[in-house]
């Protein structure tokens, strides 16, 4: 990393390629110690370049809530460095990290994670309010007419479906203008037409207003919106591929053509939602942290791995 400008050097990058808005450097993240350690992530580099959409796919247990969750500063890799928007916050203290994460950071969680007292735009707005920040009304209404959510901005959550449920939780992420959007699994819970509206919103949110968005996804469907689609298995980066199909995600992944969304089976498994609810991580601002993995609730649960 070039210390000097707290930015990770990409000395074989293409010149025309866009800087990175968030990367990280040999990243590891072990969890446990001696025989029962998990490394989830076992020395992963990788630059997610700013306005573009970049997919992470991968097996259940691959290691992708961890990376998002290290990117984003919700965990603290076991090494390596992790930068955002020119800010090394792999060893940033917790408090810095909260500001960061309220302003710098936007977050969509598959689970919506709205607040249910709260209208569509108190949620909208929740992030700035917290941060006692000032909403920029001209990107607030660009943002709210993005997701086509005007005409609802005051109904509560329980007065709205999923996909608009979803589309708010996209516009709540954006309206801080964050360097970088982290959407994990955004389309988890949806129906077919809401996850093709929520995935053109993210996808003009980028092509249109400018963000930078980094989705985990287990549906090639989601993915080939994406510029880029990663693919991770056991902890490290197995393939990477620019602008793909849906032919070519299929490929990649082993997975079989179905235009109609239907329960994974195996190994690329949709993982279900929570069923007690999103639990908070500690240090969250807004508590809008998605529940753990399968893995990891049936590890906490004293299951054997699958
Ligand atoms: N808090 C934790 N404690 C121990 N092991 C963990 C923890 N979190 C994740 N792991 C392990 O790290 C590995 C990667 O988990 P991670 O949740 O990142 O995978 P994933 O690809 O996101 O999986 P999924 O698609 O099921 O959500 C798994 O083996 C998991 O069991």
């Amino acid at each position: 990393m070039d210390p000097a400008r707290g930015r990770h050097s990409q000395p074989d990058a293409p010149a025309e390629q866009p800087p990175a808005q968030a990367s990280a450097r040999d990243l590891v993240k072990t969890y446990g110690s001696g025989e029962t350690e998990v490394r989830a992530l076992d020395g992963v580099s990788v630059d997610f370049a700013q306005g573009r959409l970049t997919a992470i796919m991968g097996p259940s247990g691959s290691g992708k809530s961890t990376l998002m969750h290290c990117m984003a500063g919700l965990d603290t890799p076991t090494s390596g460095t992790v930068v955002v928007d020119g800010v090394e916050i792999s060893s940033m203290s917790q408090r810095a990290l909260t500001r960061l994460r309220r302003t710098r950071v936007g977050f969509v969680f598959q689970a919506y994670n709205l607040v249910p007292t709260l209208t569509a735009e108190e949620n909208i707005t929740l992030p700035l309010d917290i941060a006692r920040a000032p909403v920029d009304r001209e990107w607030f209404d660009a943002v709210v007419d993005a997701v086509g959510m005007r005409a609802r901005l005051h109904h509560r959550p329980n007065a709205l479906s999923g996909g608009e449920q979803q589309r708010v939780a996209c516009a709540r992420a954006l309206v801080s203008r964050p360097s970088v959007v982290f959407a994990d699994e955004p389309t988890g819970n949806l129906d077919s037409k809401s996850s093709r509206e929520v995935l053109t919103f993210l996808r003009q949110s980028v092509d249109e207003l400018g963000q930078t968005v980094v989705m985990v996804t287990h549906d090639p469907r989601a993915a080939a919106y994406a510029h880029r689609v990663l693919l991770l298995g056991d902890g490290r980066i197995t393939a990477d591929l620019a602008n793909p199909g849906r032919e070519e995600i299929l490929a990649a992944v082993g997975a079989e053509d179905d235009d109609e969304p239907r329960p994974a089976t195996g190994r690329y498994a949709a993982v279900p939602a929570p069923a007690t609810g999103p639990l908070a991580v500690v240090g969250d601002p807004l508590g809008v942290v998605r529940g753990p993995s399968r893995a990891r609730r049936a590890r906490d649960a004293g299951e054997p791995p699958a």
